[in-house]
């Protein structure tokens, strides 16, 4: 049995087809058989990476960092050029509410929804000539129409020099637009029908490829007999059998029924059109009009694609799309080309986009989704949040002073939990000893501590080899610091001179960035295991990659010869390095990084049944090499 057959496309079927097709039933079958097998190698193909994919692992795992490598500028992943320095954007931020039509973009191919969408430019710049013409002793509403019109003709924007650049030009398009316009005029302003197909006339004229019939242009009946050029995109039998005032199949120009078609279900679409370019007397109000019917033109737009059921997508396919929406946005082409390549067609994606998907997100991220596929979205969701957690490794200081602050952003810690933990001066009416409770809570005492007077200057020696961190630090009375070669990874950071057991070395700075913020960059600097995040509290995460001192570079020991310590400075929190022990010259500098246990990377993970507090000073001193 043939294919076509054991599809339930019998003779009779593709003698109707016929019909409408201008191609014989063996050419028909022919067709047929070829897009089945397409179709089915689709599958193949698709259950195949399916299959090869880890059971434990969604696609959403599997993707998860993509969006954070993919570069916004370039469109590749792992850019060279731009590397990590992209501007991060979450899911919630990257899906833009409305369905958009790019002006600017160029098709991505021969199956790019575009090119069903020039078609559709041309009705659209059709509509609001027609509406200018009907309303031309409105100026704004001429101004309006300009604007469009002269985007093609490059004429100024006064009305009569766009209507009679619209005519001089000559173009088909303009041509039509100028044409239908006069006859919107002579028609009763009622008579929608009419004029919608004179419309559509106009423009399947010059579109001039398409031979059209003469019959009635009802929605119930075939108004023309299509050219034999058949595409792969649309499910071939079901199509033709189920919509019989389709378009030719796989014909990206628009037809009858995308325009004309639903301008007909909608009496009422003609004179929202008409209003919005009529002179409304706000611009915002016009603007909604034209939203709505920019909104209302991309329904059309697709509004012949619902043959796109969810069943042709597979779950794999669906997950990429889901992917793709969260990393590209609406952007069809994107979306095939990084994601979809070889799986479905950009026009396919867009329909999908419009008819199951994007239509609905826009309404709601959840809550108009099928209960499929709201369910993936809640499951993507947990799944990510999940992942979020666990990587993007930041160093743990379990420190009792819980909030964060950076110099240089000079964000105070005070909404939130965090308020009562902001600075608050000890009580000590002298001098303060190692009882103030700022001296154990790691809070600045810059007041009362014996280390100053209280006008912030140099913090005299208490003699008993103390001194005081806080008072260091808000004074910025750090050591030298060198860059050095570490002989234990990469870049490290060197002491120029001998320092004593808690002198303040040096502040570790960088940018104040929110968790969420510091999980993203994380999976990024992961991958190129190197990662400059300090996680200082519940809040907050320094990330010294871009911004910060040289003690950024300094690498990571279990037994170190420093300490990194958060300090409350003035109701800013900061962190200090602090020598562990006394320093000799030109050492290098390091400090137990404190990831969580199931954080560290492997050359920061202990040694099993080594003390957590192992010997300090034994460990390999690395010096800076000249
Ligand atoms: C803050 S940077 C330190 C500077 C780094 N060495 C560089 O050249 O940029 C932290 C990174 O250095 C590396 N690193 C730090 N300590 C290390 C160690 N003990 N062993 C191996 N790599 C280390 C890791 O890649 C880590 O992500």
């Amino acid at each position: 049995m043939k294919a076509t057959q054991e599809r339930g496309l019998s003779q009779e079927d593709l003698n109707v087809i016929c019909q409408f097709i201008d191609a014989s039933p063996s050419e028909i079958e022919g067709r047929s058989e070829f897009l089945f097998e397409k179709h089915e190698k689709h599958s193949e193909f698709s259950d195949k990476i399916e299959s090869q994919l880890p059971l434990d692992k969604t696609v959403d795992i599997v993707l998860d960092s993509f969006d954070n490598l993919f570069c916004r500028r370039c469109l590749v992943f792992d850019c060279r050029l731009h590397g990590c320095s992209q501007n991060l954007v979450f899911p919630s931020e990257k899906q833009p509410c409305g369905f958009e039509l790019d002006g600017n973009k160029s098709p991505c191919g021969d199956q790019c929804y575009l090119r069903r969408r020039e078609g559709f430019q041309d009705i659209h710049k059709h509509d609001y000539a027609s509406s200018a013409t009907h309303n031309m002793e409105s100026r704004s509403t001429l101004h309006k129409v300009g604007t469009d019109m002269v985007s093609e003709s490059e004429d100024s924007n006064r009305e009569e020099e766009i209507i009679k650049s619209s005519i001089s030009v000559g173009t088909s398009r303009s041509k039509i637009s100028f044409e239908s316009a006069e006859k919107h005029t002579a028609l009763p302003s009622g008579d929608a029908s009419e004029t919608e197909n004179v419309s559509t006339d106009m423009l399947l004229r010059s579109l001039g490829k398409r031979k059209v019939s003469k019959g009635p242009r009802s929605s119930d009946d075939f108004p023309y007999k299509k050219p034999r050029t058949l595409a792969s995109d649309i499910p071939f039998a079901s199509h033709i059998l189920n919509n019989h005032s389709t378009s030719e199949i796989g014909d990206t120009r628009p037809d009858i029924r995308e325009f004309g078609g639903n301008q007909r279900d909608d009496p009422n679409k003609k004179t929202s059109n008409k209003d919005s370019c009529g002179g409304s007397p706000t611009s915002t109000a016009e603007d909604a009009a034209r939203n709505t019917n920019k909104e209302s033109s991309a329904n059309n737009l697709f509004s012949s694609s619902r043959e796109h059921p969810l069943s042709h997508w597979s779950t794999l396919e669906r997950d990429l799309y889901l992917k793709g929406i969260e990393i590209f946005g609406k952007n069809s082409c994107l979306i095939v080309r990084n994601l979809l390549c070889g799986l479905k067609t950009c026009m396919e994606v867009a329909s999908y986009m419009y008819n199951n998907g994007a239509a609905n997100m826009s309404k709601s991220i959840s809550g108009d989704f099928t209960e499929t596929e709201q369910n993936y979205m809640e499951q993507g969701m947990v799944v990510r949040t999940k992942v979020c957690r666990r990587r993007g490794r930041t160093r743990k200081h379990k420190y009792p002073s819980k909030a964060a602050g950076h110099p240089a952003i000079r964000k105070k810690v005070g909404d939130g939990k965090q308020c009562d933990r902001q600075y608050t001066p000890c009580g000590c009416q002298e001098m303060c000893n190692k009882n103030c409770p700022c001296v154990e809570n790691g809070t600045c005492c810059e007041k009362y501590c014996g280390c100053g007077d209280g006008s912030l200057g140099e913090p005299p020696e208490r003699g008993d080899g103390y001194q005081c961190g806080n008072m260091k630090l808000l004074l910025k009375q750090q050591q030298r610091i060198l860059l050095g070669k570490s002989d234990v990874a990469g870049w490290g950071a060197f002491i120029k001179n001998p320092v004593h057991k808690n002198d303040y070395l040096g502040e570790y700075t960088g940018e104040l960035i929110s968790h969420k913020e510091a999980d993203k960059r994380g999976k990024i600097y992961d991958r190129a295991n190197s990662s400059f995040l300090f996680d200082l509290n519940d809040q907050f995460v320094l990330d010294a990659y871009r911004k910060g001192d040289k003690l950024k570079f300094a690498n990571h020991s279990s037994s170190p010869n420093c300490y990194a310590k958060v300090m409350m400075v003035a109701g800013d929190h900061r962190v200090g390095i602090y020598a562990r022990e006394h320093i000799e010259a030109s050492a290098e500098l390091f400090y137990d990084y404190r990831y969580g246990p199931d954080q560290a990377p492997a050359w920061a993970r202990r040694p099993e049944g080594a003390k957590k507090d192992e010997a300090s000073g034994s460990h390999r001193r690395a010096h800076k090499v000249a």
